[in-house]
């Protein structure tokens, strides 16, 4: 589903945030990228989603060298790819209906596609009561849950999850945790960087560390590995 070749980002300020990834994530799996503040989650996770350019190396997401699209075709790659920010990224003017909706509209789907679709993820991560709410009258943890319903809205082959319980307490971060393992099992793959290390440690996955932009583990069913 993914494939990283010797990928290394340089940003324009110098800093080398990637310095050669090599990596294989298959169809279905679900990923926690570890490790310290600055070594390159972020960076990495761009790489896929095309948030930013590697310097050099190849990505391909689903066997295609994201290189190879033109610059306007990279919405087409995106259709691919979920993904849900620590801060959740609602717009604020929109109500949860419209937040999840305007995502199907900028791919021009059907009304009646978006009307049904819409409901249908609210439902999935237990959020459909709030539709006709604004984003600043739910909580964080409900917050993220449209968030995700968002992102999974266009049906995904991959969902990326950038510390999407960053900003929630414990309780309301195994209700999130609880979805994304849902969205897991219907078969998306999910690639979520994070902090945690009590969910990591919990809900075993396979670990990948980055330590100063390079891949230092790589387990299934690993530990978080550092103290926190
Ligand atoms: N747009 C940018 N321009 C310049 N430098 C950047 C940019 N984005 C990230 N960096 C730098 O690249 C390095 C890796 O950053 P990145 O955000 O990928 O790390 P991270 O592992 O996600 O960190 P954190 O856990 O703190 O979110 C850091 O040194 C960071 O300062």
């Amino acid at each position: 589903m993914i494939d990283m070749k010797g990928v290394h980002k340089t940003y324009a300020n110098g800093v080398t945030a990637l310095n050669g990834v090599d990596v294989h994530i298959d169809s279905g799996e679900f990923v926690y990228l570890v490790g310290p503040s600055g070594a390159g989650k972020s960076t990495f996770v761009k790489m896929i989603f095309r948030g930013e350019k590697p310097s050099t190396g190849i990505v391909k997401v689903d066997n295609k060298d994201l290189s190879t699209y033109k610059e306007r075709h990279i919405p087409k790659v995106r259709r691919k790819i979920g993904v849900v920010y620590q801060d959740f990224k609602l717009l604020p003017k929109l109500t949860i209906y419209e937040n999840v909706a305007f995502a199907l509209e900028v791919i021009e789907e059907s009304p009646k596609i978006i009307r049904d679709r819409v409901m249908e993820v609210l439902d999935l991560v237990g959020i459909k009561d709030k539709a006709r709410s604004f984003p600043d009258e739910l909580s964080g943890g409900e917050q993220q849950r449209v968030a995700i319903a968002r992102a999974i809205a266009n049906n995904p082959k991959v969902v990326i999850a950038d510390e999407p319980t960053g900003n929630l307490d414990p309780e309301t971060s195994w209700g999130i945790m609880k979805v994304l393992e849902d969205i897991n099992q219907k078969g998306t793959t999910i690639i979520m960087a994070t902090h945690s290390k009590e969910i990591v440690n919990t809900i075993k996955r396979r670990v990948i560390a980055i330590e100063n932009g390079r891949i230092v583990r790589d387990e299934a069913g690993g530990e978080y590995g550092y103290e926190v």
